[in-house]
């Protein structure tokens, strides 16, 4: 069973089809990518992939192992979509503190530990106000999968980072599919994706089209 399932899902908004019959299977311990022009639709299929957006058509169906206990929310899912509304009075290392008290599950190892992954050093001083593109980046990253989710769901991950970074967190991704994680990404860069994915996806015109199969 895939982890996420799309069948014949279709959006628009204020009479513009963005997505029409849309199909999509996100399966288990895969890096799989989806491509498209500028404001083809790329966010709004990530967020309907999640929950977050609901379809005006079609149907989204997650598997319940991945869910809340309550079914609300797809908490075995690390998100990044939209950059997160960070402090930026306060450093990276407290936004992500602040962050984790939501759901209570990581301390301060978790945190450390997903700081350094990404370059950052959780000890600075420096407030998230002052950091760079880059390193907000950087800090999204370690959001995303400091509680050990099993699914990464991530909007142009390595926008903002320079090659060093790019190198990086390409290794560190390639690192949790082979931990048997599922990392499901968005990207406008032909090389990220020749680099990483193991399936693309491209959306065309709405409609959601395999550029290349899975083969992991
Ligand atoms: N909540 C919303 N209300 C109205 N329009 C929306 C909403 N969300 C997205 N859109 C519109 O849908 C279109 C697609 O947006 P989306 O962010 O999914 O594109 P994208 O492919 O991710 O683009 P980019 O590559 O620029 O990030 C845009 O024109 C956007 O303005």
């Amino acid at each position: 069973m895939s982890i996420v399932s799309l069948r014949g899902v279709s959006k628009s908004f204020r009479g513009n089809q963005l997505l029409s019959g849309v199909d999509f299977d996100l399966e288990a311990g895969t890096i799989q990518a989806i491509q498209g022009p500028n404001g083809s639709g790329k966010s709004v299929l990530l967020k309907i992939l999640c929950g977050f957006v609901r379809p005006d058509d079609g149907q989204v169906r997650i598997d319940p192992a991945y869910l809340s206990p309550r079914h609300t929310f797809p908490q075995e899912f690390g998100v990044i979509i939209d950059r997160p509304g960070y402090v930026a009075a306060a450093t990276g290392y407290a936004n992500l503190e602040r962050l984790a008290e939501i759901r209570g599950v990581i301390g301060r190892n978790e945190i450390v530990g997903a700081m350094r992954k990404v370059g950052l050093d959780p000890d600075a001083r420096q407030k998230v106000g002052n950091y760079s593109l880059g390193m907000k980046q950087r800090l999204a990253l370690a959001q995303a999968f400091m509680e050990g989710q099993r699914v990464l769901v991530l909007d142009e991950p390595f926008n903002a980072l320079d090659a060093d970074g790019v190198e990086e967190v390409r290794d560190m991704l390639r690192i949790f599919r082979d931990e048997g994680r599922t990392i499901l990404f968005t990207s406008h860069n032909q090389e990220d994706i020749d680099a990483l994915a193991d399936a693309v996806h491209r959306i065309n015109r709405g409609t959601l089209e395999p550029v290349r199969a899975s083969t992991h």
